[in-house]
């Protein structure tokens, strides 16, 4: 095969900039299984690592900065991702650092606005919120905060998701979108700073929803950087969160149990008879 062919088959490549959760659910491990999900190359930096199980966050371990620098160089520099999500980023420190290595390059941006656990625990500090606000939602193509977290950035305490879709871009985002999946109302709202677009959700009222938003973001990068719309993008990564959910593993621990973009239950092992 000539080089070009061969590197006509190889796959999108994406970046997920966020957090390791201990316990597989949610963060970088939930970020990965929904690129392979999508059938994209993912790629991780990880800026903290959470001490984390489906009951809750026990501990938080963050990242020099310098090392966060050292993981961007390394993966911009050899593996430039078609698209990137950003998920936990924990403090501001780690905000400016991102901002600075992403300013510039042009490359299709999700901001997931991680900001507490549904377990309660803080996962981005009081006083990085400003630094999220005015260094990183420029760069953004979209932003994608649950209900509760579009609330806290604008201060609304509205559930008008077309009212908040709109403080959210008038915050500096390009494009919003909310999403809901926890609550009575299903809907993803997006807000691209002309149209508005709502998008139901097949909610499944399961006990397995830890990493849905995580795995929602990711999907949508994933789409982005196989050469989606926005539209089409977001529309995919409801669908591909929903069924996450309904694939989730209720009661794999004492708490809500993790979504499961792969579905793993439906796979088997290799067998040697499966090498070819
Ligand atoms: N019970 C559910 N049934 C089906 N889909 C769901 C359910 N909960 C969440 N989702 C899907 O997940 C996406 C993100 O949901 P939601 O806004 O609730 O995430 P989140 O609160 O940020 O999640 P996380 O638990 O990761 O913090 C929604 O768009 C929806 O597609
Ligand atoms: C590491 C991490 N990222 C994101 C979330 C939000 O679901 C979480 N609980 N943990």
């Amino acid at each position: 095969m000539s080089s070009t062919a061969a590197a006509a088959a190889l796959p999108a490549r994406a970046l997920t900039i966020a957090s390791s959760d201990s316990g597989g659910g949610a963060g970088i491990q939930a970020d990965l299984k929904a690129f392979a999900r999508c059938g994209v190359h993912g790629m991780s930096v990880i800026v903290a690592l959470t001490a984390q199980n489906t009951t809750g966050v026990s501990a938080i371990h963050e990242c020099p900065p310098r090392f966060v620098a050292d993981q961007l160089e390394a993966v911009l520099t050899d593996l430039p991702p078609a698209a990137i999500k950003t998920g936990m980023l924990l403090s501001a420190p780690i905000i400016t650092t991102v901002a600075n290595h992403l300013a510039g390059k042009g490359i299709p941006l999700v901001i997931d606005p991680v900001m507490v656990a549904s377990s309660g625990s803080r996962l981005l500090r009081e006083d990085a919120v400003a630094a999220l606000i005015e260094e990183l939602f420029p760069l953004a193509t979209v932003i994608t905060p649950n209900l509760m977290e579009a609330q806290a950035l604008t201060g609304l305490g509205t559930e008008n998701r077309a009212e908040i879709a709109e403080a959210l871009v008038a915050l500096g985002a390009p494009a919003a979108l909310v999403t809901g999946g926890h609550g009575i109302d299903p809907i993803d709202h997006l807000y691209d700073g002309r149209a508005h677009l709502e998008m139901p959700v097949t909610r499944y009222p399961l006990a397995a929803t830890h990493g849905a938003g995580c795995t929602h973001s990711a999907t949508l990068a994933a789409c982005l950087a196989r050469g989606m719309d926005l539209a089409g993008a977001a529309r995919t990564a409801g669908t591909v969160a929903s069924e996450a959910v309904r694939c989730g593993l209720v009661g794999l621990g004492a708490g809500d149990g993790p979504v499961d973009a792969l579905d793993v239950r439906r796979l088997s092992p290799p067998t040697l008879t499966d090498r070819h």
